[in-house]
């Protein structure tokens, strides 16, 4: 089942559950607005040429896209991904899991996520800027700091903001709560770096708590080592736990006695990748999903979970740092193995969180020390997972109906008390 697919049955679950009336079901399913910029060899309303120079002087020409979804709480959010499997239908569902994700924070967005189709490791910095700064220029009379503001996902980065926040400000000057998770030195918060992978601490730690258990002495195994990887790793290692296994694009490593994280950290930035690392046996990458371990943390791609490994999966805990990692039908063949996942739209609801602080420090011109932030975040990480265990209790059902239940509900509020059928 595909990513939109999966995420409109998760949400049409959770509507039945509330007993949502079919009107507003159906007008919290369509995106609020969904945005095509294509090559220029299609000729579709929302075309929008987005062609570079490359550094050899020949032209390149990508798709991009920003799908709008919802802003009955609050101003579109979400992040930008540069990947070359970006298509419209995972954008349109990584932009409605946004809305549901804003709002169990109970933060005041809604929700949007944007890509571009391409491969960034085989374009240089400049071609990177290029391409940047072209698709700001087709979006940027559709984002703003009250309308839709984005922020890093996979293949994107600080550096990546501070090019949109540089290109936006050139038509509505300086403007810099138009992009969260920027560098430092333009407005970025202390923390946001970090925030994903600190929130998938938090999650994990609360999850474990819930079971009578601690991080301390558990085994993980963690999909993808950029930015929520490998900062899930480095943290969760500190708090006690054992990351046995890892894998990038670039392979697999694993050493049950617990790899060595800060010495992996330096070798993957100076390899570019994990393989290689002497700390570890290298391994087959499509097995690091159905390691031996307590905690499984996909920190990569969607729909990794699947039907074709979910029944060796041995984990108890699947913990998903990564956005629609596990398929609808993985999902029914992990309950019924009593294997508990904490789903996406709470798990990896750190990065936006601190993407919202952010946010409030540029509009009130005050910087907050890094303690605070993080402070705060555990704050906001720990008061969603009592709101989703509260759900799960209302409507007798499982973390992720649990998750989309509080955001459904939230939402749905929202929408009726701004008078949506008049
Ligand atoms: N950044 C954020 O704040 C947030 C991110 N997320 C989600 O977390 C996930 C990871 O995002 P993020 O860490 O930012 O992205 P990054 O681009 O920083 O890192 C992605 C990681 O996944 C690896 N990877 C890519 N393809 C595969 C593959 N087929 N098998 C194994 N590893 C692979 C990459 O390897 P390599 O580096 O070698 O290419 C890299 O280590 C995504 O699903 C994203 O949507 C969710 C919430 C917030
Ligand atoms: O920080 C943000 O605004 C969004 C991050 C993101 O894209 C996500 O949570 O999937």
């Amino acid at each position: 089942m595909n990513a939109l697919a999966a995420t409109n049955r998760n949400f049409r679950l959770a509507s039945r559950l509330l007993g949502l009336d079919s009107k507003l079901e159906k007008s919290l399913l369509i995106p609020f607005r969904e945005i095509k910029a294509k090559t220029f060899f299609f000729s579709s309303f929302f075309q929008v040429e987005c062609t570079i120079p490359k550094d050899d002087g020949s032209l390149a020409t990508f798709v991009g896209f920003r799908v709008q979804h919802d802003n009955a709480r609050g101003p579109m959010k979400g992040g930008i991904r540069y990947h070359p499997e970006v298509e419209p239908d995972e954008v349109n569902a990584l932009a409605q899991l946004m809305t549901w994700k804003t709002a169990v924070a109970n933060i005041p967005y809604g929700g949007a996520k944007g890509g571009i189709g391409c491969d960034p490791a085989k374009l240089s910095v400049s071609e990177l800027e290029r391409l940047t700064r072209v698709f700001t220029q087709k979006i940027h009379d559709l984002i703003g700091v009250q309308t839709d503001v984005p922020a890093p996902d996979m293949g994107t980065g600080p550096q990546t903001m501070a090019w949109i926040l540089d290109e936006y400000s050139k038509f509505h000057g300086h403007s810099p709560a138009v992009v969260t998770g920027k560098p430092i030195e333009l407005g970025g918060s202390l923390g946001r770096d970090a925030a994903t992978g600190r929130g998938v601490l938090f999650a994990t730690e609360a999850l474990l708590k819930e079971h009578g258990m601690s991080l301390s002495g558990q085994r993980l195994v963690i999909q993808g080592f950029g930015n929520v990887g490998s900062w899930a790793a480095k943290l969760i290692s500190e708090k006690g736990g054992k990351v046995v296994a890892v894998s990038d694009i670039t392979g697999a490593i694993k050493n049950s006695n617990g790899l060595d994280i800060p010495s992996l950290l330096k070798y993957s930035e100076q390899h570019q990748g994990v393989k290689g690392f002497h700390g570890g046996e290298a391994i087959d990458p499509n097995s690091i999903l159905v390691e031996d371990c307590d905690v499984l943390v996909p920190a990569a791609l969607g729909g990794v979970i699947n039907r074709e490994n979910a029944n060796e999966i041995k984990a108890k805990f699947v913990v998903e740092a990564a956005n629609h990692p596990t398929d609808p039908e993985a999902d029914e063949i992990l309950k019924k193995k009593g294997v508990v996942i904490l789903p996406d739209i709470f798990a990896n609801s750190g990065g936006v969180t601190v993407s919202y602080f952010e946010w409030v420090q540029n509009i009130q011109g005050f910087m907050w020390d890094e303690e605070k932030v993080n402070n705060e975040l555990k704050t906001y990480m720990t008061k969603g997972f009592k709101d989703v265990k509260e759900m799960c209790k209302t409507h007798n059902c499982d973390l992720r109906m649990g998750a989309f239940t509080l955001a459904v509900n939230r939402v749905a509020r929202a929408t009726t008390l701004r008078g949506w059928e008049a």
